[in-house]
């Protein structure tokens, strides 16, 4: 079972701004999928300015979450959605009990506590996140939750005891209420997981209504006083005429940005009713699935009429600018101009449209981190094969698509995609940016310090190249590419990143023998090809004993419940149905018996897996 809001967060770039183990634990197992970063927030408020304690705990909880969601913007120039923050506090006789200092401080709090009844005050902080005309925009929600607790008479002895096991030391109060600490009490009044840290079932009915089923416009007034406030009368199906206005007013109480960045939102949850009535939830996440190709139409077709690069020189622009410039209707131009504001890629202001952030960074056609030709690429070529979705997946489909992925295809990992020089550059372009914005990641993953000197296989254009030496000074990287590829290399040799490190051989890893090196990389090589045994087996041929091999893919992840690696993966699978199920454990039984051992995993991001395997003594 999982609480319908939680279900609906899966989709939500969630942070726990805490290092709380409790906390991690009691909001995986209801389900929530979040990342964790702990605050850097110095507990120093004075205690005494705040009018009460519970104001206090909400204040450095919500100061907590602040501190993160500031950091991580700052870092990613990216907002997360939303940002958690928690602060336990015990109160006794009008005293504030946080976590002991040392020892004597521990049994200190314990015998305040002996023998008598006490409140464990936990405050919470939900902070929503987007990024507004280039600035972090928060939203802050908090409440606090209140347990007492009674505490049995104890022996000197026993809470000496305690203190010795080492479990109050990092406990508010002194003690764990779900541990050894268990037989302090006596009693307990409220939730007993809000002393332990985390109220959930307050965290969850609070998040419901922020986060709530917009309601049917004709649903009874029967309803709880925590309903949600959204607008909703609207048809979500049905976008135009005018839908940008529509798209953004059911989307999570207009908070377009974090649609833009973390896909659908909701999931109707096909089990559950409101108690109140018979009507199943409204399914908002639902509908935002099967809007859900729209959007993407709508950002591919603004990608290709080169909306962000004429904002980027000339924005803010008016819809009728906009028009006459790229020369199309002005109807039009304001329609797709508003979606783009639902979709979190443009702003509106009073002198016109202008790009967000996130648009300026990623789909201006130039740029170091565009991915402006993945769009294009996705509208060309992977559209059209995702529209005959229905046709591949027709018993006797499979025939159709067995050709094996040429040389040529260096860092395309979808054979269908690849069938003329143009459509591979085109692939190659798409994926280059992807390769640019990961190579950071892809290249630190692992300790390569043991390596001197490293052949790219393909080279991904380059992208993967001055990271690798970047990170790692004393290694020494061939990209080994098909002639054609030099050009790009060249580009990035322009750059003047470490130059002197990479070098590039022109040739074809399918055929020619590869330059030596004790470490191999093949990125984005082998998902899609039918003879990724053989590839990985002219490369066990060069690669010396103790030498290594990197192999870095799209979504190895086998397990379809994690929720965007899953999904990408499944999606994968489901668009090319008729090549091979390839995930982590296939290329590890690949790599054993070409005798590579020590085969190591590193899950870099939502895209991307690395693995690096050390070839064997024969
Ligand atoms: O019975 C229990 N009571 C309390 C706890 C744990 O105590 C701490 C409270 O400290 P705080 O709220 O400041 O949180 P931190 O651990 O410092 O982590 P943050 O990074 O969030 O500041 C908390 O860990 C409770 O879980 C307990 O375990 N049992």
């Amino acid at each position: 079972m999982m609480y319908p809001v939680i279900r609906r967060l899966l989709h939500k770039r969630v942070v726990l701004a805490s290092a709380s183990p409790r906390r991690q634990e009691i909001l995986s197992n209801a389900g929530l999928k979040f990342e964790v970063v702990p605050s850097q927030f110095k507990e120093t408020l004075t205690k005494a300015s705040f009018p009460t304690p519970s104001a206090y705990a909400v204040e450095t909880a919500k100061q907590k979450a602040l501190e993160v969601a500031h950091r991580i913007y700052q870092k990613d120039l990216r907002a997360p959605d939303i940002v958690i923050g928690a602060d336990t506090i015990v109160v006794i006789e009008g005293l504030i009990l946080e976590k002991p200092v040392d020892r004597q401080d521990a049994y200190s709090m314990l015998c305040r506590l002996n023998g008598k009844e006490h409140s464990v005050f936990t405050g919470v902080a939900i902070v929503h996140c987007s990024s507004q005309d280039g600035r972090l925009h928060v939203d802050v929600s908090e409440f606090h939750e209140e347990t007492a607790v009674t505490f049995s008479q104890l022996s000197d002895e026993l809470l000496w005891d305690y203190v010795d096991s080492g479990e109050p030391m990092d406990k508010a109060g002194g003690y764990g209420i779900q541990a050894l600490g268990s037989v302090l009490v006596e009693q307990v009044r409220g939730d007993v997981l809000n002393v332990v840290g985390f109220p959930l079932n307050h965290f969850c009915r609070k998040m419901a209504e922020l986060h709530g089923p917009p309601r049917p416009a004709h649903r009874p007034q029967a309803q709880r006083d925590s309903a949600p406030t959204t607008d909703t009368s609207e048809s979500l199906s049905d976008v135009a005429p005018g839908g940008a206005g529509s798209h953004r007013a059911r989307s999570d109480e207009g908070r377009g940005h974090g649609r833009a960045q973390g896909g659908a939102q909701g999931r109707g949850h096909p089990g559950s009713r409101d108690a109140d009535c018979d009507l199943p939830p409204f399914p908002t996440g639902l509908l935002e699935l099967i809007d859900g190709f729209k959007a993407s139409k709508a950002l591919f077709t603004a990608c290709k009429l080169k909306v962000f690069d004429l904002l980027d020189d000339e924005g803010p622009l008016r819809a009728v600018d906009v028009a006459s410039k790229l020369d199309i209707s002005e109807c039009g131009a304001g329609r797709l101009l508003d979606v783009c504001v639902a979709l979190g890629l443009l702003d509106k202001t009073d002198r016109g449209y202008r790009n967000t952030e996130l648009a300026g960074l990623h789909l201006l056609s130039r740029g170091e981190h565009s991915l402006h030709s993945l769009a294009l690429h996705c509208d060309d070529h992977a559209w059209p094969h995702v529209a005959g979705l229905d046709r591949a997946l027709r018993p006797g489909a499979a025939a159709a698509c067995s050709q094996p992925a040429s040389g040529a295809e260096a860092g395309a990992a979808c054979p269908d995609c690849s069938q003329s020089p143009d459509t591979k550059l085109w692939f190659s372009g798409a994926t280059h940016g992807l390769a640019r914005l990961t190579a950071r990641q892809v290249a630190t993953a692992f300790d390569l310090s043991r390596f001197s000197s490293a052949c790219d296989l393909g080279g991904c254009l380059g992208a993967l190249a001055p990271e690798l030496a970047r990170a790692h000074p004393g290694l020494r990287v061939t990209v080994f590419d098909l002639p054609e590829a030099a050009e790009h290399v060249a580009c990035l040799r322009s750059t003047g990143r470490r130059t002197e490190q990479v070098r590039f051989v022109p040739g074809d890893f399918l055929k020619d023998r590869l330059p030596e090196a004790d470490l191999y990389i093949a990125c984005g090589l082998l998902r899609g090809r039918p003879d990724d045994g053989a590839l990985l087996s002219r490369i066990a041929g060069s690669c010396p004993p103790g030498g290594g091999l990197l192999l870095v893919e799209l979504a190895l992840h086998e397990d379809a419940r994690e929720a965007r690696p899953g999904l990408r993966r499944a999606l994968h699978c489901l668009l090319h149905p008729r090549g091979p199920e390839r995930g982590l454990s296939h290329h590890r039984r690949l790599l054993e018996r070409l005798g590579f051992a020590d085969v190591r995993v590193a899950h870099t991001s939502d895209v991307l897996d690395v693995v690096l395997a050390t070839r064997a003594a024969p």
